[in-house]
């Protein structure tokens, strides 16, 4: 189908670093300056002028947000309007004057915004942001919830060393602790980064009581700030601009369950006052309300920083650290487990094989020493990440220590003495180097990354763009 037979305006898709959006206007010029206003603030725009036209476009651009006329040539925008919010569109419906009572019925139907015609750009670019925001939180939301419902798929936590059988031995008698008491105290996860804090919190959960309630995972690091305090907490219907209908916050959804707090060094400090609150008390009350509800749940936080530290240099409050410090497991890097390197890097190998239906793995014996040789400063994920490459890319089966392409565990030789255009080259080869492999690691998650690397997004983004990285 041709897009022009839809009176899609010509310059119907631009960049898409915004939400996408739908215009149904059977007024032309409005609709044109209100693409073009949208357009320059990065939006990916389409514009039809009837119902018909809206329904054929849907198959190939799919909004978030759509701005809907009521009188169109071939009907009342109105009966378009449950298709749209039923496929998770944000609608924002736009009248003119006297039609007051379709706008009162928009809402009804699920519309989260109404404008009188004559309708001014700004208030309209205002109205969707605000549109975005609330969706957004919404689908933050969903995706928590989502994760919770895989807690307890495939927990492993394999090991065999004196360290990991500590480990599991401390999560064992945790449990046997948090889940006799009515109060259960608080677990911190502590340990470098891809040491298996995740796991141990769903092993941790899977061997309490009540371990068929929820296991809520709240990732302190990947939360938006702005979005974070009704995420936690919940709010009411209005509490807040976007806010459409009153929602429950993962205190509430964990009920009995785990609340598990991953990167909790991420925590602003004025949540994490509110934080200290819900733990002292065991009540919380959602953004707007007034009414205070009891929390049963435990709570499990994670970390990879040094909290302590960070307490004593003020940027994280000393009283919540010692309220989550009530237990602690620690996490030991996987340098030193001894044997389980060799024990996870045969399983990853054997997982991928089973997976991709390869030939059974074998490690050759320089394979063998370069993995016990390394010292895997990204843990566990490192190993199986690189383990699961080699594997992909090994010929029948036979692991070298070239297809797992370890960094040199040799000490360093020194660099041939190069020209200031090859330090540049062989800079920027190394730059690109590490961007990829945190983007792998991260599964190109590029706040994740940008954290890892301790740099901002916004950083980088420019670093990818600069070498041509696209997620
Ligand atoms: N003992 C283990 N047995 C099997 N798989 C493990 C083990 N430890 C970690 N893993 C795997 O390694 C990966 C990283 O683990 P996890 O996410 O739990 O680390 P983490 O300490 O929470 O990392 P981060 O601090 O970066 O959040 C996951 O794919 C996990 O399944």
């Amino acid at each position: 189908m041709q897009l022009g037979h839809l009176g899609i305006n010509d310059n119907l898709i631009t960049g898409k670093q915004q939400s996408k959006v739908l215009i149904v206007e059977d007024e032309a010029l409005f609709a044109r300056a209100v693409v073009r206003r949208l357009q320059k603030s990065g939006y990916e725009c389409a514009h039809v002028e009837s119902l018909q036209d809206a329904r054929n476009i849907v198959r190939q651009f799919t909004p978030d947000v759509v701005l809907l006329d009521m009188r169109l040539p071939d009907g009342n925008g109105l009966d378009l309007l449950p298709e749209f919010v039923a496929k998770g569109a944000v609608v924002i419906v736009m009248t003119a004057h006297g039609e007051i009572s379709d706008a009162v019925n928009a809402m009804k139907q699920g519309a989260v915004d109404y404008l009188k015609k004559p309708i001014d750009l700004e208030e309209l670019l205002l109205s969707i942001q605000k549109a975005e925001t609330a969706a957004n939180q919404s689908k933050s939301l969903d995706y928590s919830r989502q994760r919770n419902a895989h807690a307890s798929e495939g927990v492993e936590l394999l090991g065999d060393s004196p360290a990991m059988q500590n480990v599991k031995m401390q999560i064992t008698r945790i449990a046997q602790l948090v889940s006799n008491d009515s109060v259960p105290p608080t677990v911190l996860i502590g340990g470098e980064t891809g040491t298996g804090k995740d796991v141990a919190a769903r092993l941790l959960h899977l061997s309490c009581a009540n371990s068929e309630k929820p296991f809520v995972q709240v990732d302190c690091a990947s939360l938006p700030a702005e979005l974070m305090e009704s995420e936690l907490f919940g709010h009411e219907k209005g509490a807040f601009t976007g806010a459409v209908g009153a929602r429950p916050g993962l205190i509430e959804a964990a009920e009995d369950g785990t609340l598990f707090l991953d990167e909790i060094g991420e925590l602003p400090l004025a949540l994490q006052a509110k934080l200290l609150n819900v733990l002292e008390r065991r009540v919380v009350r959602r953004i707007g309300s007034t009414k205070e509800r009891a929390v049963p749940a435990r709570f499990v936080a994670a970390t990879n920083r040094n909290l302590h530290e960070m307490s004593q240099s003020g940027r994280f409050r000393q009283d919540l650290y010692y309220r989550l410090n009530m237990m602690s497991i620690s996490m030991p890097p996987l340098r030193d487990r001894g044997q389980d390197i060799m024990l996870l890097a045969q399983h990853f190998a054997a997982q991928t094989a089973r997976r991709y239906g390869l030939t059974s793995p074998h490690f050759t014996r320089e394979a063998i020493s370069t993995v016990q040789a390394y010292r895997w400063p990204g843990n566990v994920r490192e190993l199986k990440h690189q383990v699961t490459r080699a594997m992909l890319l090994c010929h029948n089966g036979e692991l070298t220590d070239i297809d797992l392409a370890l960094p040199n565990t040799r000490p360093a030789e020194p660099l041939p003495l190069m020209s200031l255009d090859s330090h540049q080259s062989a800079l920027d080869a190394a730059e690109r180097a590490i961007l990829l492999q945190v983007l792998t690691e991260t599964k190109f998650n590029v706040s994740e990354a940008a954290r890892k690397l301790g740099i901002t997004r916004m950083t980088m983004r420019y670093r990818m763009d600069k070498h041509q990285i696209k997620p």
